[in-house]
């Protein structure tokens, strides 16, 4: 039982050491979305600040050593820190300083995103990479480049999953525990083994989605879209990431489908392949941040490191296919990191009035409806799915909202969901969603299922269920 759940209801605490990106998708904005969603409690030490949106980073500037140490010291000598994760660090100085904080044993559960270059070709760290991965590597639980930043740190090239393989292993010889090379920046080749595109300086930033693979843009071959369901079987050595298909990127290229995002983890000597499928989306900035921030958080639930990956990467996947549609900003924009608290899908449909087409048929004190996981729970009369999500039918008088009736109510708390996981058993919340947290509950209330359609509104009540 992980601290999270010993029904205190006191979050464990993680830091994130990252920079700023002033657009909310990535670095510790992130983050701090990403240890919320998992009913962490985020602490951050900011070591630059970018300014930024979906197009790109047009300045930035690192935190001095002193306030950046300064920071570490106050969150390091007040709380007990269960996970550390580090992004941006921008250049040396702050390389040495953060690894020095390791050595002293301070820096536990560390995730190492080792942050070099954004996938608009925008360079975050001005320092020696050799040196990065000779004082971090040794420091790190896991260390999780992707394809760009494993290509700097060992100089060779990258081209198929087999050099993945080899990049994890040779990174894991500087020491960390762990090595996931994230295979985001892969462009697919119907024609042959799936592989990733050099850095092209001259290609232009794209307003939709970029192809990726390098310093912006890719020149590899055939640019295909993404978005295809890798449906393959099983195959050993991988770790099962929430629905994730089960076939390499060998198999699915020679069957002309490599609609899979693969990553690979080499842990504790065993090497696996994570495979999810690929989401079609010009919507992926910040997917590094959010699975190293996510893999931190698990830890510092108490997840065992594999499951910790596997949990996390499937929580991106998520977070990818719930933003899928955003258009939040003119490029390529953030993930939806609060998908398992308000799942989309619910909410459009509550909007559209869809759910309650015959609210008259509802029970007198609550009623249910959802897709194929929800489940009835008789004590609290109200109802539960798998995302933790109940939605409820309360008559317009005890709710204070007369005149719109009928009305529909989100709950969103975390005793209830835990109580809700409790009487599911084993059968309940998968892994990919969130663990168990505090009782801090908010209950998120929509007003909604007008017979014109025209009064959704949507806002943060303190009414309790
Ligand atoms: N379109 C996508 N569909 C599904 N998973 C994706 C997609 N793009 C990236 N990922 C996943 O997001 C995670 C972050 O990978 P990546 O984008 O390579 O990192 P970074 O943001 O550091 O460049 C990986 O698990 C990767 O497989
Ligand atoms: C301040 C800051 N830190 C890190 C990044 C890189 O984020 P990442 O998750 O790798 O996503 P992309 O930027 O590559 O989409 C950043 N952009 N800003």
């Amino acid at each position: 039982m992980s601290r999270a759940e010993t029904g205190t209801g006191q979050p464990p605490v993680a830091l994130t050491i990252a920079g700023s990106d002033s657009g909310g998708g990535a670095g510790i904005q992130a983050d701090l979305h990403t240890f919320a969603a998992h009913r962490v409690h985020g602490t951050s030490v900011v070591t630059a600040i970018t300014a930024q949106n979906t197009r790109g980073v047009t300045a930035a500037e690192s935190v001095g050593v002193d306030l950046v140490r300064a920071q570490l010291d106050a969150v390091l000598g007040d709380f007990s820190v269960a996970a550390v994760k580090t992004g941006m660090l921008g250049g040396d100085a702050l390389l040495a300083l953060v690894a020095q904080y390791g050595e002293a044993g301070r820096l536990p559960s560390l995730v190492v995103d080792p942050v070099m270059v954004t996938t608009t070709g925008d360079s975050l760290f001005a320092g020696d990479p050799a040196a990065y991965l000779a004082r971090l590597g040794p420091l790190a639980t896991v260390l999780t480049p992707n394809l760009i930043e494993a290509r700097q740190l060992l100089g060779r090239e990258i081209t198929t999953v087999d050099d993945m393989r080899e990049a994890a292993r040779a990174l894991a010889t500087y020491g960390p525990r762990a090595v996931l090379v994230k295979g985001g920046h892969r462009e697919e080749d119907a024609s042959g083994p799936a592989s990733f595109g050099a850095p092209h300086e001259d290609e232009p930033a794209s307003g939709d989605r970029r192809e990726r693979g390098g310093a912006r843009g890719s020149d590899g071959p055939g640019g295909a879209q993404n978005g295809r369901v890798d449906t393959g079987g099983a195959r050993s050595g991988r770790v099962e990431t929430g629905g994730a298909p089960r076939r390499s990127v060998e198999t699915a290229s020679a069957a002309g489908d490599s609609g899979s995002a693969i990553d690979v983890l080499w842990c504790d000597g065993e090497m696996r392949e994570l495979a999810a499928p690929r989401v079609e989306t010009r919507n992926d900035h910040g997917t590094g941040c959010t699975l190293a921030s996510a893999i931190a958080a698990r830890l510092a639930l108490g997840h065992p490191l594999p499951q910790a990956v596997a949990g996390a990467k499937a929580y991106v996947t998520e977070a990818l296919r719930a933003a899928a549609d955003w258009r939040l900003g003119l490029g390529p924009g953030p993930v939806h990191h609060h998908h398992a608290h308000l799942p989309p899908a619910a909410i459009a449909e509550a909007a559209r009035g869809e759910l309650h087409r015959d609210p008259a048929s509802l029970g007198p004190q609550a009623s249910l409806w959802g897709n194929a996981g929800l489940r009835r729970d008789r004590r609290a009369a109200a109802f539960v799915f798998p995302a933790r999500v109940a939605v409820a039918k309360r008559p317009a008088a005890s709710t204070g909202s007369a005149g719109r009736s009928p009305r529909a109510v989100v709950f969103r708390s975390a005793a209830w969901f835990s109580g809700s996981r409790r009487r599911l058993g084993p059968s309940g919340p998968p892994d990919s969603t969130l663990a168990a947290g505090s009782d801090t509950a908010v209950p998120l209330t929509i007003r909604t299922v007008r017979a014109d359609r025209s009064s959704f509104t949507s806002n943060h009540s303190k009414e309790t269920a």
